[in-house]
């Protein structure tokens, strides 16, 4: 059913770990392949992270597996889902009602939803799903439907549009955060300065780079800093610990996303450049 099981670490974990190993344990890769529905899953939040590329024929969102109990169930019986649309236009199929997606358009996806499919040849759906304690409304949302802050300068290489896609003022959920942030052509920063969240975890997924561009992105304690260089359509978890922030070759566009204590975005510990080691 997952690809791949992420387990959550300590910090004192970062300590003579090999650029490998920081890979092995952080770094979500080969998440979009044409004809498939490929799944993740983190120990951290129980964060399911996947992509969905359907081809000619419509892709599902596969039922639970194990255990026994819930076997044959919808995945999202407890769970609320996700979806964001990276790449050309697509439709999700959300127990029978047709929801079309263009390029950066997102659904939130309640818990209870039993069937949900995939349609559009060059969609690129990417989802993010997290435990849920009851259903809230599904909910397209657009950039324009977004709370947008605007961030940095050109000047300071981090010129951005923060987009706010699901928090409480712009879609109810359960647990889940999600937003996508878009670097101005010339900016390269982001996240800058970092900071920590002690209570969520959070996902980033870097995309809209060319094959041979590279983003290098920082984590660990901010006195322990270390770096992943990461491809397009990667994506990163960033542990309650750890911190989150990247320049790249170019400029570029990320979805991030949480869950954990709160849905508070603001409930952040913002840490000084001059911190870092
Ligand atoms: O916890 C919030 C997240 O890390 C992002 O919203 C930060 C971000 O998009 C940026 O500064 O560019
Ligand atoms: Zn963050």
């Amino acid at each position: 059913m997952f690809e791949k099981t992420f387990y959550a670490t300590h910090p004192d974990m970062m300590e003579c770990v090999s650029n490998e190993e920081l890979r092995d344990r952080y770094l979500v890769s080969d998440i979009f392949r044409a004809g498939e529905v490929v799944l993740t899953y983190s120990h951290g939040e129980r964060f399911i992270i996947g992509g969905a590329v359907p081809g000619a024929s419509p892709l599902a969102l596969p039922r639970q597996r194990e255990p026994a109990s819930a076997a044959g169930h919808p995945l999202l019986e407890r769970r609320e889902l996700g979806i964001v649309n990276i790449g050309g236009p697509g439709t999700v199929t959300l127990d029978g009602e047709e929801i079309a997606l263009a390029k950066y358009e997102s659904l939130y996806v309640p818990m209870g939803t039993a069937d949900v499919l995939f349609t559009g040849e060059g969609a690129r759906f990417y989802l993010l799903s997290v435990p849920a304690h009851r259903a809230f409304e599904r909910k397209k949302m657009t950039l324009a439907d977004a709370a947008t802050m605007q961030r940095g300068s050109l000047e300071t290489s981090n010129e951005r549009d923060i987009y706010q896609l699901v928090l409480p003022h712009t879609c109810s959920s359960a647990s889940l955060c999600l937003g996508m942030t878009l670097l101005k052509p010339g900016s390269v920063w982001n996240t800058m300065p970092p900071h920590v969240h002690e209570r969520r975890s959070e996902i980033y997924l870097y995309f809209d780079l060319a094959e041979d561009d590279r983003i290098f992105h920082y984590m660990g304690q901010p006195d322990a800093l270390r770096h992943i260089v990461m491809e397009n359509e990667q994506a990163v978890i960033s542990p309650p610990w750890s911190v989150h922030m990247s320049s790249g070759t170019r400029n570029y566009a990320f979805i991030w996303a949480m869950a954990g204590e709160n849905l508070d975005y603001e409930d952040m510990d913002v840490k000084d450049i001059c911190q870092l080691r």
